[in-house]
């Protein structure tokens, strides 16, 4: 221990990552995120947990170096648990500290003490794994050897280097790799074309003979996604994908006035569509393909589009996967009468938009909500047999049981000798193929959007059909700047204020002027404001509904700033403001992250 002690001092006295002076980082939803100019102390450090992280779980642990759909110029670093989601949040205050040590000695202090506490092993007789990834961004390289140098003051050589990739393609590396499967880009690349293939080869023939549109337009916001598209396409039949903004040859700027988060803020067309394409179904990554949206350009003579976000995306997966298990659990025609019993759970946050929650409810599913944050909807969903979740603003996934997987699997072989080729036996080798292409680790949007595209295939469902499956409740979010946002604590999903005392009458008292009025507050987890939503028949209730109860959040918790500023549905993001606004001197979290 006293030579691990002497060399990891060493080590870490040496690192050539000082902290930047006056700043502060802090590991929110997206990890560590900040300038790619002044990350490699972070970068570094974070290495260092994700080390010690591997040690105390003995298994794979994965570092990805990415900013999503922040500017070019930014970057960050998050961390993978062994089952491929996010770190554990029992973690993250350490995380903290390490990155804001002021010095080596009280990192290393930090350290001693940490691995102390949890009981994690540092005399260096253990083996642990950390896979790194990281996305097309200039700094990612430099940064990317900072985490290792941060892993190896760990635990010496134990990095394995997966090379430029998706947020998701990284996840599901690791959690591959902890799960003994294959887990290399050309093993992924492989399960995707596969049960995409399968998929597409059960599309149901009187469906395809009347014949779905299969072009598909992607913008891949001048990132990673758009480039791993460009091969993966190679491998695809049955639908005709078109890349844009696809980064090649360093051409154009990543997420540049393109991507999933500028289309669905701005609710405006990607630089490279136009008026060609109208009428033909588009869609949009991230800088990390994390995310997607759909949509259709609505005219030529105007950029507006029409869109399709996560809730869309959802209901469409859930109407999928709940027929499927309906043909599954039919009245049998083979002699066989036994049920495969699932439980099939829709999760969602109070952002969904009403009309959605109200057109799942009817279609008799089971709809549950969690506060916001993919944390809260992943654990959700792994409750059930097969949970579905997805945040309003694009990111979700489907998760399936190992119990329900391996009684489908064994239904399947059951069927394919007793009555290969029957409609039960589609629907069982179709759920099968889902939970192949869907990447169960994270929300993925190039697996997600051959799911959407099969699905679409399969239904013989246009966009328009897709995109009139219930309309939008009108709705509006405003930001309130108060003194202190943590003196309100809410309950039941987000859904109902506890504390100040008075604010959830106030709620009620407003809404209850509404035809079908809804409305919530919270405060956010990644900037420091109150969020108002709501909702009502027109835009005007919905507009004034938020108005009047942020002006009882303002007289009732006081303000710091005079005004309001609209969000979300608004163009105000980020990057183009902070390259000419001041930074916050004291903590490099930044809205919006994933
Ligand atoms: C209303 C909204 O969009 N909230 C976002 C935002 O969280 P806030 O806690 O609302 O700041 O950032 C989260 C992380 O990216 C994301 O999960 C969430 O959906
Ligand atoms: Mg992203």
């Amino acid at each position: 221990m006293a030579d691990e002690k002497q060399r990891s001092l060493r080590l870490l006295s040496a690192s050539p990552f000082p902290l930047p002076h006056g700043l502060r980082f802090s590991y929110g939803t997206a990890g560590f995120r900040s300038d790619g100019a002044i990350l490699s102390s972070t970068v570094f450090r974070a290495g260092i947990v994700a080390a010690l992280r591997a040690l105390k779980r003995g298994s794979a642990i994965g570092v990805m170096i990415t900013a999503s759909h922040n500017p070019v110029a930014d970057n960050g670093v998050k961390i993978a648990d062994p089952d491929g989601g996010m770190m554990t949040q029992t973690w993250e205050p350490f995380a903290d500290a390490l990155a804001n040590a002021p010095d080596p000695q009280t990192l290393l202090q930090l350290v001693l003490e940490f691995a102390k506490d949890e009981n994690i092993p540092l005399g260096g007789a253990q083996s642990a794994e950390i896979l790194l990834g990281r996305d097309t961004r200039p700094s990612g390289e430099f940064l990317l050897e900072a985490a290792k140098q941060g892993i190896t003051a760990i635990i010496g050589a134990a990095t394995i280097d997966m090379g430029i990739v998706t947020t998701p393609q990284l996840h599901w590396m690791v959690r591959s790799r902890n799960n003994g499967l294959k887990a290399s880009e050309s093993d992924y690349f492989a399960q995707l074309a596969d049960s995409f293939r399968c998929l597409m080869d059960l599309v149901p023939n009187e469906v395809e003979k009347k014949g779905v549109d299969t072009k598909l337009i992607v913008d891949g916001a001048n990132g990673v996604g758009g480039a791993k598209l460009e091969v993966l396409k190679e491998m695809l039949m049955g639908v005709e994908i078109h890349t844009r903004n696809s980064g090649k040859d360093g051409e154009g700027i990543l997420n540049e006035k393109c991507g999933a988060d500028y289309v669905q803020k701005e609710k405006v067309v990607p630089c490279g569509f136009g008026s060609d394409d109208v009428g033909v179904r588009c869609t949009s990554l991230d800088g990390d393909a994390d995310r997607l949206v759909y949509f259709h350009v609505l005219s030529a003579s105007n950029d507006r589009i029409d869109l399709v976000d996560g809730d869309k995306i959802l209901s469409l997966f859930a109407i999928f996967i709940k027929e499927q298990l309906k043909i599954l659990n039919d009245e049998k025609d083979d002699g066989l009468k036994k049920e495969l019993p699932a439980r099939l759970g829709i999760v969602q946050t109070a952002y969904a938009n009403g009309a959605s929650t109200d057109y799942l409810k009817q279609m008799g599913l089971e709809v549950v909500s969690t506060p916001t944050g993919v944390k809260y909807l992943h654990k959700k969903a792994s409750e059930y047999d097969v949970g579905i979740y997805f945040e309003a603003n694009r990111h979700g996934t489907i998760l399936f049981s190992e119990n329900f997987i391996s009684l489908l699997e064994s239904r399947n072989n059951e069927l394919a000798s007793t009555s290969s080729g029957s409609e039960h036996h589609k629907a069982a080798q179709r759920l099968l193929a889902v939970s192949q292409l869907i990447n169960q680790a994270v929300g993925d949007a190039l697996s997600g959007l051959l799911l959407v595209e099969a699905i679409l295939q399969s239904m013989g469902w246009s966009f328009k059909k897709w995109s009139e499956l219930y309309h939008d409740l009108p709705s509006r979010q405003l930001k309130v700047k108060v003194a202190d946002r943590s003196a309100i604590i809410t309950a039941n999903a987000e859904t109902q204020v506890v504390k100040p005392s008075g604010l959830q009458e106030a709620i009620d008292m407003e809404t209850a002027k509404y035809t079908r009025g809804r409305c919530f507050v919270r405060p956010s987890g990644t900037e420091d404001v109150v969020r108002v939503y709501a909702e009502g028949t027109t835009q005007e209730a919905a507009d004034s509904l938020a108005k009047s109860v942020a002006e009882h959040v303002t007289r009732l918790l006081g303000y710091s700033q005079k005004t309001w500023e609209k969000s979300l549905s608004l163009p105000l993001p980020s990057a183009r403001k902070r390259k000419t606004g001041p930074r916050s001197p004291l903590n490099l979290t930044w809205p919006n992250l994933t």
